[in-house]
C-alpha cells in the first residue's frame, strides 16, 4: 500500500520503527527533552503516528501503563546509545554501523568528527520510506551516510562489504530495539558476524528485551502489534554470553540510567529487575 506521496505505508516490523520515531518526536518537544530528534516528528506523521493522532487502544489501564513504560524505555535507551557513540568517536572510531537502523536520524542529528562513515542497515522497505521523508525534509547528514537495504538474516556481510565497510578499521555497531524481534539462532548468528567484522577497539551498543518482557507483553498485544512480534530476551548472563562472543560487555538496568539523566522511575520495582538490558561492549583483546 502506498500513501498519496507514493510512499509505501508502515507494516509489520519495519512500523514499529514509526511508533519509535513518535516517541522520540513527543521527547523533542518537552521542555528539557534528554536529546533533539527533529526529524521525528517527520517520521512518525508520514507513517500516520503524528503526535496529533490517538495512541493504539490497550486493554486496560495496567495495559496502558505498560506501553508507557516502553515509550519511556525507547528515550533512556536514545540518550544512552547517543552517549555511547560520543564516546566512541572521541575513542577515534570512525565506522559507525546501525543495525535495523529504522528512522533513526543520528546521521542527521549529532555531531561526528569528519571521516565519519554510518551506514545504516535495514530492508529495502524502510530505507525507502526514509530515504522519501528526508527529500521532503531536504535532510542533509552530517557525516558520510550510507544505507545497506537487506535482511538481517540473510547475508549481510557481503552487503555491507559491497557498501564500503572496512572490517580491518575499528567500527561501533548499534543495535537498537532490533534483537527482541529476530530468533534466538538468527541474534546469535547476527553477534558472530559483528564479531568477525570487528577490529580491535570496536565497540557495540545493545537494547535487549528484559527477561519475562515477551510472556508480559504477549496477552494483551494486538495482532501486528510491536509485541506481537516480540520473541526473542535477553539470557540470564548478558555478559557471560556476551564474552563468549568476544566482547567485555557492562549492562546497565533502565531504572539507573533513567535516575542518572534526571529522569528516575518513581514507582517501586515490581519484580527483581536482574542484569539490565542496555549493554556498553569494547571488542576483547583476549
Ligand atoms: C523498533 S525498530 C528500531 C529502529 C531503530 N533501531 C531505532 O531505534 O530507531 C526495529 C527495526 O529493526 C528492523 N528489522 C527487524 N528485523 C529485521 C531484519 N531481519 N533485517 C533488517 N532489519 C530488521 C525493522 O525494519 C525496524 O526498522
Amino acid at each position: 500500500m502506498t500513501d498519496a506521496e507514493g510512499r509505501v505505508e508502515p507494516s509489520g516490523v519495519w512500523a514499529t520503527a514509526v511508533g519509535v520515531a513518535r516517541v522520540r518526536a513527543m521527547e523533542t518537544a518537552r521542555e528539557q527533552p534528554l536529546f533533539r530528534d527533529p526529524l521525528a516528528l517527520a517520521f512518525a506523521t508520514a507513517g500516520g503516528r503524528g503526535p496529533g493522532t490517538p495512541p493504539p487502544p490497550r486493554a486496560d489501564e495496567a495495559a496502558r501503563r505498560r506501553w508507557l513504560g516502553v515509550a519511556f524505555s525507547i528515550v533512556i535507551r536514545t540518550k544512552f546509545l547517543d552517549d555511547l557513540l560520543d564516546r566512541a568517536v572521541a575513542s577515534g572510531i570512525r565506522q559507525v554501523v546501525l543495525l535495523g537502523a529504522g528512522m533513526d536520524s543520528r546521521a542527521f542529528r549529532m555531531d561526528w568528527p569528519a571521516g565519519t562513515r554510518l551506514f545504516e542497515v535495514d530492508t529495502a522497505e524502510p530505507l525507502g520510506f526514509k530515504a522519501s521523508v528526508l527529500r521532503q525534509e531536504r535532510a542533509v547528514p552530517r557525516c558520510e551516510r550510507i544505507t545497506v537495504p537487506v535482511d538481517l538474516r540473510e547475508d549481510w556481510p557481503g552487503a555491507l562489504a559491497a557498501a564500503g565497510h572496512d572490517p580491518a578499521q575499528p567500527t561501533v555497531w548499534i543495535a537498537e530495539g532490533l534483537l527482541i524481534y529476530l530468533p534466538e539462532d538468527a541474534v546469535q548468528s547476527l553477534l558472530e558476524r559483528v564479531g568477525a567484522l570487528s577490529a580491535a577497539g570496536s565497540r557495540m551498543g545493545l537494547t535487549l528485551g528484559s527477561r519475562g518482557v515477551v510472556e508480559r507483553f504477549r496477552g494483551d498485544a494486538a495482532p501486528g502489534s510491536a509485541a506481537s512480534m516480540w520473541v526473542w530476551e535477553m539470557p540470564e548472563d548478558p555478559v557471560g554470553w556476551l564474552d563468549g562472543l568476544g566482547w567485555e560487555a557492562e549492562t546497565f538496568t533502565l531504572r539507573e540510567r533513567a535516575e542518572a539523566y534526571g529522569r528516575p522511575v518513581l514507582t517501586p520495582s515490581q519484580q527483581d529487575e536482574g542484569a539490565g538490558g542496555l549493554i556498553s561492549a569494547v571488542r576483547a583483546t583476549h
